[in-house]
């Protein structure tokens, strides 16, 4: 098996908000390696975009990393200083954004704003505009050199995502972050832009992290998921595993709620019964007891991580049985 590209491990964040201290990430790991595709997924407030905020380091004002790392290429990447963050930020790790709309400057044009992005290589602004059209061309736009004199608001919200992913591709990052690329899109343009990214990995040579609470997405575009509640990595599968032999009773009832995994659309879809617990008090055992059908008083103890097979492991008391 080929070395990790980034690993992050037990990672613990903590937000200082009015209310006290909240605990977003808690002991959360994650390898990726050259190649693959990773989801991560989880209802919201789970602790997604904190993780993705710390790989691209990014982190709020607020939030403290108590413990663990992100290692990229074996270095902590949270403990380097901060102008070798930002020399690795776009040109090693980049990030699309969930909203390309707030990532792009509106008065700039997005010619403009594609030859900034590329302030560190050192080349001509005419190479960088032809590397910036390739691109373009290479998402699908149809007019590349039209698209280069247009602001963010003269593009479709499609077309801005394609641009955004362009954009995050500029500098040849080897590892992608993707937070919820489809979320601000329809149906259709979801389809298409995930047409795009299953495109893209063909010839892609880094890993590639997508963030998403569309399940969707992770069958369609990932080999391997972690699944994520209450700031923990609860189950972590290949994605054929996650989808026929989940073994999280949490995994299997974000299943259970999504739609499209229904092949026949129901007018009602089930939800999750009750909520995500307090993150300023967060529970000492099993984060899902409360809301989990097969919960037993064992569940008020922290919960084992149980490896089921090299490449599945679920943090639940009961994950040793029959799926
Ligand atoms: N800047 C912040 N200050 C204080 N608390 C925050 C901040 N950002 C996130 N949180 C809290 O941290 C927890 C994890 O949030 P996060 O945004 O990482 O989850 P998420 O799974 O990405 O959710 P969403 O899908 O809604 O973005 C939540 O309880 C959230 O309220």
């Amino acid at each position: 098996m080929t070395e990790p590209l980034l690993e992050i491990d037990a990672l613990n964040i903590t937000y200082h908000t009015d209310h006290g201290k909240l605990s977003a990430l808690r002991g959360a790991s994650l390898i990726a390696r050259t190649g693959e595709v990773i989801g991560i997924v989880g209802e919201s407030g789970c602790g997604k975009s904190t993780l993705a905020a710390s790989v691209i380091n990014l982190l709020p004002q607020a939030a403290e990393v108590t413990s663990g790392a992100v290692r990229y290429k074996g270095t902590d990447i949270l403990r380097l200083p901060p102008e070798a963050q930002r020399a690795l930020r776009g040109q090693d790790i980049a990030m699309i954004f969930q909203d390309p709309m707030t990532a792009f400057n509106p008065v700039l044009t997005m010619g403009a704003q594609l030859v900034d992005f590329q302030h560190a290589a050192q080349i001509p602004r005419a190479e960088k505009l032809t590397r910036a059209r390739a691109l373009l061309a290479r998402v699908g736009m149809p007019d590349p050199d039209l698209t280069l004199r247009r602001y963010p608001h003269q593009l479709s919200g499609g077309m801005r995502q394609r641009v955004a992913i362009a954009a995050a591709l500029l500098m040849n990052p080897t590892v992608l972050v993707a937070d919820e690329p489809t979320t601000a899109l329809d149906v259709t343009m979801e389809a298409q832009i995930i047409h795009l990214l299953r495109d893209l990995r063909r010839d892609y040579q880094g890993a590639i992290l997508v963030i998403t609470h569309h399940l969707g997405v992770v069958a369609e575009l990932c080999d391997r998921v972690y699944v994520m509640y209450a700031g923990e990595v609860v189950e972590e599968a290949v994605v054929d595993d996650l989808f026929h032999a989940p073994r999280h009773p949490y995994t299997r009832a974000l299943i259970a709620c999504d739609p499209g995994h229904f092949e026949q659309p129901t007018p009602i879809l089930p939800t999750i019964q009750g909520r995500l617990p307090d993150l300023r008090t967060p529970p000492t055992g099993c984060s899902f007891a409360a809301r989990c059908p097969l919960a037993e008083a064992i569940c008020a103890t922290p919960p084992p991580r149980i490896q089921i097979s090299p490449t599945q492991s679920a943090l639940c008391h009961k994950a040793g049985g029959q799926p």
